[in-house]
């Protein structure tokens, strides 16, 4: 719970020690239970339950520490892959003279036979350990990357060492490889090096990337006098000359890479609105996910997942139109620069295939509220009024929305083309996906001109809602109907989406 309030504040929050608030942590008004005041910042206590990290002495005056931000979806960590094991310098078994040497030379001569050699006859050393491997891979297990945050580095084994007395023997095996070291994180993270390249997509469980390999093991050597080397130089290249040589045995160091993870949720329909409009009430309305309901803003910190069931209604065909849904927290004005909580989620709406508006319609100006929202997204990126959407007006179980709910149906669906934009006015999604940069802002671009096109674009140049449906989320009142319209207007991406593929 700590860790989830902290990955929500913002860098400069402060969370109390004082051992008279323990049972609180110290919020910006803005965060808090009550009316929102996003302008001044002021700071109240929550109630939460926050275990006794710290005994505070009494006697010690309040201090505040700064928590530094944490995000859920967002982390550099630090991996590094096995060194390899060292191989070993070896020497021929010793041969004595005299009478003993007849039947030692036999006794050699069959232990030579045993040592391990090619197909060409040539003796085969033992070598190091291979160096562990990193491997991070995508688990359905995991929601967030907010470990990563208290664990920041990784380190894989190394190679085991050849186990050699000194004398090369039959007996002697490979030093044991050390186990890939694999690393679990969420569906839908992207992988980078620290401010560098992109090295994967993890969208799908089970996909996995080597983002560090374990170095190589060492190779062994045998030593022998300047009198027989010939001879053995004819067995193995592996002959030691020289002292120098012997870094040949030594196993490779493996690499240490700095990654950036970034969390983005995969789901095909992303709910917006203000906060407070009823996202995750219609979110556990419609899906069996259990988000935080409350009447204060900003209860959703993280998005939360749920996923719809397929439509009854096409048969055989209804799991094909199963879909997921992401309750993203509020937004507010001024959230693509980073207000509130939404510039960090706003990313997560990359990956939807439509979006769902969910306005509060007893608010004082429901069609304000939802042109803010359409405006915030637009700042951050145009290519997400791009995507189909209905608009879910909210409450009309409350006599001020029930009495607007004709004339907002017809505001609302006024708003926007009826023409659909073409790819060289918006600017075609695969010459976005490769000018975006990689928290999904496709306002930093090399292409001025193409951008500043786009942003001259005005709300009214976009699509307008596939629907508007007037419902309570709360009091199931017209739920069926707006479920039937979010169905519709995803079999038309998906139809969409089909065609183009074809
Ligand atoms: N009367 C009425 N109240 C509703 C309805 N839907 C949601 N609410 C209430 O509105 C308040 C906010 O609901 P949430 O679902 O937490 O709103 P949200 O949009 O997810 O809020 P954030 O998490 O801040 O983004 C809660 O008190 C809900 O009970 C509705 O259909 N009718």
């Amino acid at each position: 719970m700590a860790s989830l309030i902290s990955s929500c504040l913002p860098s400069t929050s402060y969370v109390s020690l004082d051992d008279s608030l323990l049972s609180g942590v110290i919020f910006p008004k803005r965060y808090g239970r009550g009316s929102c005041n996003y302008g001044s910042i002021r700071y109240c206590t929550i109630k939460c339950r926050i275990a006794r990290a710290k005994e505070s002495s009494p006697s010690k005056p309040a201090t505040l520490a700064k928590e530094p931000h944490k995000y859920f979806d967002q982390v550099i960590i630090t991996v590094r892959s096995g060194d390899g094991g060292h191989g070993a310098v070896l020497s021929m078994p010793n041969h004595r003279g005299g009478k003993a040497q007849g039947k030692q030379s036999k006794e050699s001569k069959r232990k030579k036979s045993l040592y391990k050699r090619d197909f060409d006859g040539s003796l085969i050393l033992p070598m190091g350990g291979h160096g562990g491997d990193v491997v991070i891979y995508a688990d359905e297990g995991k929601d967030t990357l907010l470990e990563f945050h208290t664990k920041s580095r990784y380190n894989a084994k190394r190679g085991g060492n050849v186990d050699a007395m000194g004398v090369l023997t039959s007996q002697l095996h490979d030093g044991l490889a050390a186990p890939t070291l694999r690393i679990p994180v969420p569906i839908g993270t992207v992988v980078k090096h620290k401010r560098g390249k992109l090295l994967g997509d993890l969208a799908n469980a089970g996909d996995e990337i080597l983002v560090a390999r374990g170095g190589q093991g060492g190779i062994s050597l045998v030593e022998t006098p300047e009198r027989g080397r010939k001879k053995l130089m004819s067995l193995t290249t592996n002959v030691m000359r020289d002292d120098s040589d012997k870094v040949l045995a030594l196993g490779q160091p493996g690499e240490e890479v700095s990654l950036e993870l970034i969390l983005r949720v995969v789901a095909d329909v992303g709910l917006v609105g203000l906060p407070n409009a009823g996202k995750s009430t219609l979110l556990a309305a419609i899906t069996l996910a259990k988000p935080d309901i409350a009447d204060y803003p900003f209860t959703t910190l993280m998005p939360n997942l749920g996923r719809i069931d397929g439509d009854p209604s096409l048969g055989a065909e209804m799991y094909s139109s199963e879909a997921t849904l992401a309750d993203l927290p509020g937004l507010i004005e001024g959230a693509h620069l980073g207000k509130g909580l939404g510039r960090n989620f706003l990313r997560h709406l990359r990956r939807t295939r439509m979006l769902v508006h969910v306005v509060d319609a007893a608010a004082e100006n429901p069609v304000n509220d939802y042109l803010t929202v359409k405006e915030e997204l637009r700042m951050y990126n145009p290519d997400y009024l791009k995507r189909p959407y209905v608009v879910v007006l909210n409450k009309i179980d409350l006599p001020k929305a029930k009495d607007r709910i004709p004339s907002l149906i017809e505001e609302i669906s006024r708003i926007g083309s009826d023409r659909a934009l073409s790819n060289a006015e918006t600017g075609s999604d695969n010459a976005v996906k490769q000018r975006s940069s990689e928290d999904g802002n496709t306002d930093i671009s090399s292409s001025g001109v193409l951008n500043k096109d786009r942003k001259d674009k005005q709300i009214e140049d976009y699509p307008r809602p596939h629907a508007v449906v007037g419902v309570s989320v709360l009091k199931d009142m017209r739920v069926k109907e707006m479920l039937k319209e979010i169905r519709a207007t995803l079999r038309k991406c998906r139809d969409s989406s089909e065609t183009l593929e074809s």
